[in-house]
């Protein structure tokens, strides 16, 4: 059964001045997912975000929420909508009680939701603290409770971890990960690091110099990219497949590694081979850990596996 989608961007872009910061973004949620919006710093991950949220007004291109264009319905569809972009804000001369409170009767909401996200955030036995005693943890826990308090259908949080200790990015993972389960929320969460989102990610866009370079499940990412022959003749081998055209990764360890781009291709290598009479030990695919896999996409001025 597919999904509703609750976000789509077509073809978005977002130029300052001489440079875009986001370039033909076209990104998918669908409903009840956990989006991890993936790109190290200045991928345009927050510039995008805004123009989801109607915050920056983009260059070119489309958002839709909720099967309806942003433009043109903006007050409609951001009711549905909670976000902590950048650092929360909040008053730190007022309680974390109080901070819910403005933004309870500022959204005309029952009282009732004031103590339900404190209770989801663990704020409650510190409501009666002045914000600017909270500790950094306690601060983004309030932002999340301000930001879920209308319990909305779609939730932005831009790096929600950043700056915290692992104990408290451990804590923020498990609290965002019941959302779409006991909340029927969609979350849509940015990182600079893989590693924070793949344990509760359902699904990953990975963003650099404002262009999207891959959407997908993580699993697939993870796929197989290379195949690797043993023989007993490597060196002749290598330079057989060289000599017919097969791309061939370069490595100093001197094995025989293909490009596993197409089935065929791995075949008709190994009939090359086997024709030759080069004796053919294994075939075996290399797996890349998720990170190796991360950190190539978006290390270099060009995407691609
Ligand atoms: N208002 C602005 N005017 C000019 N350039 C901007 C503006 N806002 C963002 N940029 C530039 O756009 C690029 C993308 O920035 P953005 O903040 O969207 O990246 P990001 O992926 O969220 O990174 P970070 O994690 O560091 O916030 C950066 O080069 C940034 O300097």
């Amino acid at each position: 059964m597919s999904r509703t989608i609750v976000l789509q961007t077509k073809s978005l872009s977002k130029k300052f001045s001489d440079f875009y910061s986001v370039s033909d973004l076209s990104i998918s949620v669908k409903e009840r997912e956990i989006y991890g919006f993936l790109g190290p710093n200045g991928a345009g991950k927050s510039t995008t975000m805004k123009m989801i949220l109607g915050l920056l007004r983009p260059s070119t291109g489309k958002v839709q929420l909720f099967n309806q264009e942003l433009s043109g319905n903006k007050q409609e569809i951001l009711k549905d909508i909670g976000s902590l972009i950048e650092e929360p804000s909040y008053y730190a001369n007022l309680t974390g009680l109080e901070n819910l409170q403005i933004m309870q009767r500022l959204l005309g909401l029952p009282e009732k939701n004031v103590r339900e996200s404190l209770r989801i955030v663990r704020l409650t036995e510190h409501q009666n603290k002045l914000v600017k005693n909270y500790s950094l943890g306690m601060k983004q826990r309030l932002g999340i409770a301000l930001a879920i308090v209308k319990f909305p259908k779609l939730l932005i949080l831009d790096e929600p971890t950043n700056g915290l200790d692992p104990a408290g990015i451990q804590e923020i993972r498990e609290l965002i990960k019941s959302f779409p389960k006991e909340y029927g929320m969609t979350v849509l969460i940015s990182s600079h690091l893989l590693s924070e989102v793949e344990q509760m990610a359902t699904t990953v866009g990975i963003i650099n110099h404002g262009t999207l370079l891959f959407q997908g499940a993580l699993a697939e990412l993870e796929e197989a990219s290379r195949i690797e022959v043993q023989t007993n003749q490597d060196a002749r081998a290598i330079r057989l497949l060289e000599q017919h055209g097969f791309s061939l990764f370069d490595n100093q360890s001197n094995k025989i590694q293909l490009i596993d781009d197409h089935k065929e291709k791995v075949a008709n290598a190994v009939e090359l081979l086997v024709e030759n009479k080069v004796r053919i030990y294994q075939v075996t695919p290399v797996r890349k850990s998720l990170e190796q896999v991360f950190l190539e996409m978006t290390s270099g001025n060009q995407g691609g596996l």
